[in-house]
């Protein structure tokens, strides 16, 4: 039998491999092959041609194998694909060891079978015959996979009983190469350790509340952090949980709650939130009784923000525009939240770091440069500016902003200071930029700790 690496090539297309065949799941399959066979495929898509995990999962099924599943099949087809690929090091490192000739050739979906049955078998509570039962008959029922089903039974067989030692690895094997190297060259070998290993964990949901975080973190079982988001113990479904309905609060990461704070934005201003949609910035922006304009590319990211600041009973203008051509009367405060790399939120998007490559961050970075300038001709003299991203990386945060201040000596860095951030001044940079990383927010609960890596810097138009 003829061998190949258990880590394929990704192709450099990004079309849509699904969107050409549909494969029909006939109704007659076992009960949980189909959910098995749907968590391969989409696995198989998001590393092979780079669609983030989301466009699978929000509105419509778009894939074929996740069409016709139940609700909850499909909330165990995502889990099942997010524990593989928040784990996939870990998980790649067992098959290598279990196959001793490697994953053989020409076998369809094998390996995508396999790696979907060892995120089950080794971090999700699927009970173990379950487990190995639909790794085989996931196996069997693809023709090309279907020689090697006793192989797929064995190594399942064998995720199962050495459990303990295979998950036992260090938490660096779980980040992608390319991100580690990056990760030790701005942060050293400690600051990489402590990332990598926040985003090996789960996050809870964090909500930002109209007001009353202390009545509200009791009412939902949650947790008030220090700058008043409530952290959720539990795992209820969103729409689920008292006070959704009625627009009490909208789900938002603890430090992406931080860079609206951060603009100070007051009753009667006139507002801008570029980058704007779906909106939990606008949300937060509107509640200080601000005019805001809500501004983004996407039409149809703007109508889920309209949605979301109807339930919330909270008003925006909104406005479909490109940031690097938009033109407007000039506004007393911007945020500008602009597009990145997302490397902060691997904790809650782990498709991240095998989905993006090292060149979509200068290709980023030059498209932030271009929405700064443009966001700063549009600030009245005297407005202010917060300017965010949920990357960890330099060029997207503290390199680009450092080059916007040389070129352009008419705005000036607005120190921010501890006080406005509960008093972390580990949160700040040398120059009082805010730079939160994953594993910031420690906490005696295991699971309860982190926040997503964000940078803000707040900036003054002088003239
Ligand atoms: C990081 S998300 C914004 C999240 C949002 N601020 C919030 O808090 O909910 C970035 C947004 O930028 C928008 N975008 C990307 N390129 C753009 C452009 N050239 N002009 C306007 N919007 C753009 C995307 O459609 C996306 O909605």
């Amino acid at each position: 039998m003829s061998k190949s690496p258990v880590t394929p090539q990704r192709p450099a297309s990004r079309a849509k491999p699904w969107s050409k065949k549909a494969q029909d799941v006939p109704p007659t399959l076992p009960p949980g092959l189909p959910a098995r066979l749907a968590a391969a495929s989409v696995l198989a898509d998001v590393i092979g041609s780079g669609h983030g995990v989301d466009e699978f999962f929000s509105g419509e099924p778009v894939h074929p194998r996740l069409a016709g599943l139940e609700p909850r099949d499909r909330a165990l087809v995502r889990s099942i694909v997010m524990v593989s690929l928040r784990r996939l090091g870990t998980i790649r490192k067992a098959l290598a060891s279990l196959l001793e000739r490697g994953l053989p050739r020409k076998s369809g979906p094998l390996e995508w079978t396999l790696i979907t049955t060892a995120a089950q078998l080794l971090f999700l509570d699927v009970p173990d015959h379950a487990a190995v039962n639909l790794c085989v008959q996931a196996v069997r029922h693809d023709p090309q996979s279907l020689p090697f089903a006793s192989l797929a039974n064995a190594v399942a067989r064998n995720l199962a009983r050495l459990r303990e030692t295979l998950t036992d690895t260090d938490p660096l094997i779980d980040t992608p190469a390319w991100l580690a190297a990056r990760w030790r060259l701005t942060y050293g070998d400690g600051g990489v350790a402590q990332i990598a290993a926040a985003n090996r964990v789960e996050p809870r949901l964090d909500i930002t509340v109209k007001s009353d975080p202390e009545g509200w973190a009791e009412r939902l079982d949650g947790d008030v952090l220090a700058m008043k988001s409530i952290r959720l113990r539990g795992h209820t479904p969103v729409p689920e949980l008292p006070g959704y309905e009625d627009g009490a609060w909208w789900v938002q990461d603890a430090a992406a709650a931080l860079p609206a704070r951060l603009l100070g934005a007051e009753w009667g201003e006139r507002v801008a939130d570029l980058c704007a949609a779906p909106g939990g910035k606008t949300a937060q922006l509107a509640m200080t009784g601000a005019q805001v304009v809500a501004v983004d590319r996407s039409a149809e990211r703007l109508k889920r923000l309209a949605i979301n600041m109807e339930r919330l009973n909270l008003s925006a203008e909104t406005k479909v525009a490109d940031i690097t051509t938009y033109e407007a009367a000039p506004f007393d405060a911007i945020l500008l939240d602009a597009p990145c790399s997302a490397t902060g939120t691997m904790r809650r998007h782990p498709d991240v770091g095998w989905t993006k490559r090292i060149s979509d961050i200068s290709t980023l970075a030059a498209l932030q440069a271009k929405m700064l300038d443009r966001a700063v001709s549009l600030l009245r003299p005297g407005g202010r500016m917060v300017y965010c991203v949920c990357s960890i990386e330099p060029e997207e945060g503290e390199a680009q902003i450092a080059a916007l201040l040389r070129r352009n000596p008419d705005i000036n860095l607005d120190p921010i200071r501890a006080d406005e951030i509960a008093g972390e001044s580990s949160w700040l940079t040398a120059k009082s930029e805010l730079r939160t990383l994953p594993y910031f927010n420690p906490s005696a609960a295991p699971g309860l700790e982190g926040m997503d890596g964000f940078y803000a810097a707040r900036l003054l138009r002088r003239h």
